[in-house]
């Protein structure tokens, strides 16, 4: 039946709910788009993203298929083309140039994947902590630093080697004070771009294991980018980015037996769009066009075999 007027001027007055609601990080519909020597390249396609306060995702994806553009985008380094993206209820397309520099200062904390980047080469781990927290001038007094920095090497398991530079620290110790640095100033949201790339995998597992610290003792927010699909065994919630759009999430649970199991789905988005994994279309030698049927629980999608007279 259509709905009456009335009807109808009651949902237009209705409250619209707004994407995301008021997660910590909303991406709705980001475009991103560089131009070069005339060339349009399209980064990010449409990329949807929400994360609520206090989760620990990552964001992976092959080379290519977006994951700097956006880690530039939630940095703040970067302003996409359109769409939205929010982060904090802080808006980072409107954003004046005081705002951007107060947001990187204050709001997000970053870890490199070259450890060298992450560290200053002449001072001492617990002077690398110090640093920020000084620059801030939000902690008055050397003592008071140097006890937030001693504490936060301390829960990083790193205190015991806070006297020493980071050339005298394995690769795995130097990430441990990047995330320390990162936290120096209260971040409520850190970005790590492929934090265990160049770190063999027990090393890289207790990286992890100090970024799962960090966010369940202090409650921050954790965004890891990697191209390495392992990653989803270290987090409870991993989004596949493909061609500059989400296309796939993973969540990690415990099984009845304490087992960890890790289930894959395809993620729709509000137009109806999902993207198949290239795999299963491979596997069918799906192409162009499928057939869809609705069953009662289900969706059916079959590949078409094209005539040759179709495409005159
Ligand atoms: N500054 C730029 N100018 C033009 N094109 C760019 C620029 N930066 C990225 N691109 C293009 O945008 C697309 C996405 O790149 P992006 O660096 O975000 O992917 P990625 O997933 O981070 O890849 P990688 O893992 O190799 O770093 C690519 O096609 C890339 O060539």
């Amino acid at each position: 039946m259509n709905p009456t007027l009335s009807e109808l001027e009651a949902r237009a007055s209705a409250p619209k709910t707004v994407f995301g609601g008021d997660a910590h990080i909303v991406c709705d519909n980001l475009v991103r788009i560089y131009k070069t020597e005339g060339v349009e390249v399209v980064a990010l396609q449409g990329l949807d993203l929400v994360v609520r306060e206090g989760e620990l995702v990552a964001i992976v994806g092959a080379s290519g298929s977006g994951k700097s553009t956006l880690l530039n985008v939630l940095s703040g380094l970067d302003v996409p083309t359109a769409g939205v993206a929010r982060v904090a209820g802080m808006d980072l397309l409107s954003m004046t140039a005081k705002d951007r520099l107060r947001y990187r200062r204050e709001v997000v904390g970053f870890i490199w994947q070259q450890t060298a980047r992450n560290l200053l080469p002449y001072l001492t781990a617990r002077e690398n902590v110090e640093l920020p927290i000084k620059l801030a001038g939000r902690v008055s007094g050397r003592a008071a630093r140097g006890e937030r920095a001693a504490r936060l090497l301390e829960l990083l398991g790193v205190g015991s080697r806070a006297g020493r530079r980071p050339a005298e620290l394995s690769g795995g110790e130097q990430q441990r004070v990047a995330i320390a640095v990162a936290l120096a100033n209260e971040p409520r949201l850190i970005l790590a771009d492929e934090p265990t790339g160049e770190l063999d995998s027990d090393t890289s597992e207790e990286v992890f294991e100090a970024l799962r610290t960090a966010n369940r003792e202090l409650g921050v927010t954790v965004v890891i980018v990697t191209h390495d699909p392992l990653v989803s065994e270290q987090v409870d919630r991993t989004i596949g980015i493909r061609d500059g759009r989400t296309s796939s999430e993973t969540l990690r649970r415990e099984g009845a037996e304490g087992q960890i199991v890790a289930e894959e789905y395809a993620v729709l988005d509000r137009v109806g769009r999902l993207q198949l994994p290239r795999d299963f279309m491979n596997a069918l030698d799906m192409e162009r066009r499928v057939r869809l049927e609705l069953e009662s629980d289900h969706i059916g999608v079959w590949p078409v075999r094209e005539e040759p007279s179709d495409e005159q």
